[in-house]
């Protein structure tokens, strides 16, 4: 079998790549690099997600839309201030057949410039607010930076929502519901846990009024990750677009609606890799499996008798069936010619979470076998208990593997009140909470101070010593510590006078 060569604590990066292309999740498309072609086992993940995002705002109201995946210039040209930092990232068709374009078109990156203008052209009065669309589609970014399988590609898919409301207080209200439901899909779903906040002023979206997130975190490296983004646009955009509407409260008079935009992508089954799986491949939370169960006959040999093969596969077309009843997603593996040991691997690689194996001597004890993927726990289930025991035993890897990251996550987020101890903490896989003046130069400086080597071992020739990334603002949670005392508790940055004005999580990240 060829299992995973990589160890996930010793070479993090290579053991990732293995596990996603081995668990046949993804395949590199290498015609063009920053691609990937996600396989049955990611899209399985990604509709559970979608169908469970979609139930839930269309609850809210929110409609589904599908808008054209090409910008004009001139429409990019009205939100240009903010899209000049990411020109680079815009990918351009230039010619069609062997004419070029009169006007290049740029492939949406993200929407807002497609769909404002229509905005504009529906929204007329207070009566249509609140308008809710939701798309779910792929966007194009011509990253530069290094791309990895889920976590950074050059085409990814998401559901972006962009929402016109007629008051702040509107507005602002979606935009908490959204973030928690993106909490939602991390922790209701994928087992993993997140911290609620805002962005900090330097790390929003620029073009947007205020950032609020959920922020992962990666035990493997100690770093953080931007989870899924829900943004408070204020009025923005509709000045930029002159989406307006009449003041119910003033005849004559005209206001700029207020907008959010919230989006979550692929990206989330890369972080759901990461922190579940372990050297024998994908850990699956069962909640997201598409193969919950995986029942395979052992101990079937030469020497079995006619009747207990009989029997055998009598109770083992019972379990089957009694499990599907019970609404478990099994599958059997009756594949000729690989023995047992070679199934248990590979369903273990695929992280299927529970598996279980069925011998004449277990149905002789009329017991089936089980094996739990996330602690290797091995028991017994009487046959009669199955479409009971095997549904709870599945619920309880779902709340363990989600208590397992998040006490990871919680022993891993330090409260730090002396400047000196951040870099150590950091070293030790850590991200930190700090007292902090939120001012964008401090935070250019924090990262420039705690950007510096990092001893991992003194042997290294000092040429190959990675400088350790510095560290960057995650988010300010919304749960504060206590402890900030205002107008007394000063900025951690030691080159910084100013007063804190908040706790703001900080960490080396994606
Ligand atoms: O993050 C979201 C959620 C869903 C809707 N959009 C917002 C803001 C997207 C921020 N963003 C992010 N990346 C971009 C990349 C580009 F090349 C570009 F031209 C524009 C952008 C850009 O505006
Ligand atoms: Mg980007």
């Amino acid at each position: 079998i060829i299992g995973i060569t990589a160890s996930k604590a010793d070479n993090f990066a290579q053991w990732y790549q293995e596990v996603v292309l081995k668990a046949e999740m993804v395949e590199y498309y290498t015609e063009i690099s920053g691609f990937y072609i996600m396989r049955p086992a990611t899209m399985h993940i990604w509709n559970v997600i979608r169908k469970w995002f979609t139930e839930r705002i269309e609850a809210m109201g929110v409609e589904e839309a599908n808008f054209p995946m090409f910008l004009s210039s001139k429409s990019l040209e009205k939100e240009k201030d903010h899209v000049e930092g990411f020109a680079p990232e815009l990918a351009w068709v230039t010619k069609a057949g062997d004419k070029n374009l009169e006007v290049p078109v740029a492939v949406r990156p993200t929407s807002e410039a497609v769909m404002y203008p229509y905005y504009a052209k529906w929204i007329r009065s207070h009566r249509d607010l609140p308008l809710r669309l939701n798309q779910w589609n792929s966007v194009v970014r011509w990253e530069a930076k290094q791309t990895t399988p889920f976590l950074r590609a050059r085409e990814f898919l998401w559901q972006e929502g962009h929402t016109a409301h007629v008051s702040e207080d509107l507005a602002g209200e979606e935009v908490l519901q959204i973030l928690e439901l993106y909490a939602g899909v991390y922790e209701q779903l994928l087992a993993v846990p997140v911290v609620r906040g805002r962005k900090t002023e330097k790390e929003k979206f620029a073009g947007g009024y205020y950032t609020t997130t959920v922020e992962g975190y990666i035990p493997s490296n100690g770093r953080g990750i931007q989870g899924a983004t829900s943004h408070c646009l204020g009025q923005n955009f509709s000045k930029m677009f002159d989406i307006t509407v009449e003041d119910p409260n003033e005849k004559g008079k005209h206001i700029n609606v207020w907008q959010n935009s919230w989006g979550l992508s692929t990206r989330v089954i890369g972080v759901m890799v990461m922190i579940h799986g372990d050297d024998k491949g994908l850990v699956l939370p069962p909640r997201i499996s598409k193969v919950q169960t995986i029942l395979i006959p052992v101990g079937i040999t030469k020497s079995t008798t006619a009747e207990d093969k009989a029997k055998h596969s009598e109770k083992f077309d019972e379990i089957k069936a009694t499990l599907k009843k019970a609404g478990v997603r099994v599958e059997d593996d009756l594949r000729e010619g690989y023995t047992p040991a070679w199934k248990f691997n590979d369903w273990e690689l695929k992280g299927v979470p529970l598996r279980l194996e069925l011998g004449p001597k277990d149905v002789a004890k009329e017991v089936v076998s089980y094996a739990r993927r996330d602690t290797g726990e091995k028991g017994t289930i009487p046959l009669t208990e199955v479409a009971t025991k095997v549904p709870e035993i599945l619920e309880t890897i779902q709340s363990d593997m989600y208590n397992k990251a998040e006490k990871a996550f919680r022993e891993h987020r330090l409260v730090i009140n002396k400047w000196d101890d951040v870099i150590p903490a950091l070293d030790a896989k850590n991200v930190v909470i700090i007292p902090f003046c939120l001012d964008d130069k401090c935070e250019d400086k924090i990262k420039e101070l705690t950007t510096g080597r990092t001893d991992e071992d003194p042997n290294t020739p000092e040429a190959q010593k990675a400088p350790s990334m510095g560290m960057k603002s995650l988010c300010i949670p919304f749960e504060q510590p206590e402890g900030l005392v205002k107008g007394e508790t000063k900025c951690l940055n030691p080159e910084c006078q100013t007063l804190a004005e908040k706790f703001v999580m900080f960490g080396r990240s994606y």
